[in-house]
């Protein structure tokens, strides 16, 4: 006996597609920055479902845009080498020998994984990361952290840990007019020779930034942005998200992609959304559904 519970019937199926048009519609031609986390990562079948949307999107006209992290498996391939990892304000401390293994981790493997999925999935993906085409340059990051009991400030030095200060979009915009879909590690140089690790939130808020992308997506691990009571935020102003940072409510990893997501609505970004890629079809989900989850950030009310 057929299971008719897992396939809908042509009425379902006109009414899913009637529904989906208009926002499909909304983003033609539109740049829509997905950012890819390390930790919604590792499930073969997430992964291709993650692929498939990507390749959907190029299909119906949209330009997407892939920035990758890989923090884990950064962290993985450092304990088989015998080295520490060391975090501080959720970035990685990033010594010399460090930002070797990030650069293969990132731009090498990782980098390509995602390519060869996209692929799969029927598109043409092309591997960059911000060396290429001189699409983006960093400094050294000035960091400082406040120690939530004494409210002290002290300056953080991470190393080779960089901030993306130049963006050029000429290589994106060639892409966006052909049928690559641009996949994006973010290691980049600087001008003084040196290259740079750079958080992956960080680097798709930039490239975003620069795109004046219609939406910046973060595929993470958890829902969304979660309250004291570990209970999913649905909506956060730009100044709730800060007071959230400053008493510790916002911590580790999701410092740096709240704090992107402040920055890219500053920048004209029109919408900045935290969603659970460990949820089959996230990125279809938030964009063509009115079933959009996770967490927006938008900006204060006046
Ligand atoms: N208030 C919060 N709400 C949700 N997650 C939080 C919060 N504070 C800290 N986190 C942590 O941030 C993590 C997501 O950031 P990160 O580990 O950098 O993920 P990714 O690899 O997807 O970028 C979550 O898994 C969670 O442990
Ligand atoms: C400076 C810094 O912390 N860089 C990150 C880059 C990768 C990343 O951001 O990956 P996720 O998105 O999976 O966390 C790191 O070394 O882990």
């Amino acid at each position: 006996m057929s299971d008719k519970s897992s396939t809908p019937g042509p009425e379902t199926e006109a009414h899913i597609l009637a529904k989906a048009l208009p926002y499909m519609q909304r983003y033609e031609d539109k740049s829509i920055v997905v950012k890819y986390g390390g930790n919604a990562m590792g499930d073969a079948s997430l992964g291709q479902a993650f692929a498939q949307d990507i390749a959907l999107l190029k299909q119906s006209g949209v330009n997407p845009v892939v920035v990758h992290g890989g923090g884990p498996q950064i962290g993985a391939m450092l304990t088989r080498m015998g080295i520490e990892s060391k975090f501080e304000g959720g970035l990685r401390v990033t010594d010399r020998a460090t930002v070797e293994i990030v650069e293969m981790v990132l731009a090498g493997s990782i980098n390509k994984e995602i390519v060869a999925m996209i692929n799969a999935a029927g598109e043409w993906a092309i591997g960059l990361c911000g060396k290429d085409g001189n699409m983006v340059f960093a400094e050294k990051a000035r960091k400082t952290i406040t120690d939530p009991d004494s409210n002290i400030e002290r300056i953080l030095d991470l190393g080779f840990v960089g901030e993306p200060v130049e963006v050029d979009r000429t290589l994106l915009d060639l892409l966006a007019k052909s049928e690559m879909i641009p996949v994006i590690a973010p290691v980049a140089p600087g001008r003084d020779g040196h290259t740079y690790n750079i958080n992956a939130d960080t680097f798709a808020g930039a490239i975003a930034g620069a795109l004046q992308a219609s939406r910046l997506l973060f595929l993470t691990d958890v829902p969304g942005v979660l309250d004291k009571n570990g209970e999913l935020i649905k909506q956060l102003t730009v100044s709730e998200a800060r007071a959230l940072i400053k008493d510790g409510t916002i911590s580790g990893g999701m410092i740096p992609k709240v704090e992107t997501c402040i920055d890219a609505l500053q920048r004209g970004v029109k919408g900045v959304v935290i969603v659970n890629g460990k949820v089959p079809h996230a990125v279809l989900l938030e964009l063509f559904t009115e079933h959009g989850a996770g967490t927006l950030i938008v900006h204060d009310k006046d």
